[in-house]
């Protein structure tokens, strides 16, 4: 499968608690390739949380750091990126994103809202009413998440397993020709 890619990236996009970074962990050690999460990246690099970096500079700070790992980690190849659910929200992400081969976990709002309901890391879903959130989230980018080469349904639990070996199955449909020189 990895030589069937031969090295473009995998970006894996979707709402919050879609299974972005737990599924993109074992399709990197399925492909041979390297795993990478834009929201630890960012983290990491400026060595605060994402609640942290929302309440001290806003979401439009954030987003800007979204924008800048994305264009850095797009210059390198065999990499499966987990993405931060927002980061279809910019179209000049969407430059960097079209490098890869971008795959979408579409999964329902009742699903998402079952596995991030008790965890207080998202600060978008600091609301009176969370799950009409993700909902009006879901929504409002859906037409976004649209965009990518694959959409995954996922209407039921799964296991992560399963649905890795999904996308496995699924990426040869949706390879892109390559252009000759
Ligand atoms: N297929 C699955 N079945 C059961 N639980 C899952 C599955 N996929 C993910 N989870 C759980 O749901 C939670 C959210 O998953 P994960 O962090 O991978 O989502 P994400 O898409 O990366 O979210 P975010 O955009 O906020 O980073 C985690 O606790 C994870 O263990
Ligand atoms: O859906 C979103 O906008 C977000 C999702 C998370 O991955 C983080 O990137 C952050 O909490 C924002
Ligand atoms: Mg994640």
């Amino acid at each position: 499968m990895s030589s069937l890619l031969q090295g473009v990236n995998l970006y894996l996009i979707g709402m919050m608690g879609a299974g972005k970074t737990t599924v993109g962990k074992l399709l990197a050690q399925h492909l041979g390739y390297r795993f990478l999460d834009t929201d630890d990246v960012i983290t990491k690099s400026v060595g605060r949380s994402i609640n942290q970096v929302f309440a001290q500079e806003g979401e439009a700070a954030f987003r800007q750091l979204e924008s800048d790992v994305l264009a850095q980690v797009c210059a390198y190849t065999h990499l499966t990126i987990a993405t931060g659910g927002g980061i279809v929200l910019r179209q000049k992400n969407w430059s960097y994103l079209r490098h890869g081969l971008v795959v979408w976990l579409d999964v329902p709002v009742e699903l998402l809202y079952t596995r991030i309901a008790e965890d207080t890391t998202r600060p978008l879903l600091e609301d009176a009413d969370p799950k009409g959130k993700l909902r009006s989230l879901l929504e409002e980018r859906k037409p976004l998440y649209s965009q990518a080469d694959l959409k995954i349904t996922l209407r039921a639990e799964a296991t992560p397993e399963e649905i890795a070996n999904r996308v496995i199955e699924a990426i040869p449909g949706v390879l892109k020709p390559k252009v000759s020189p």
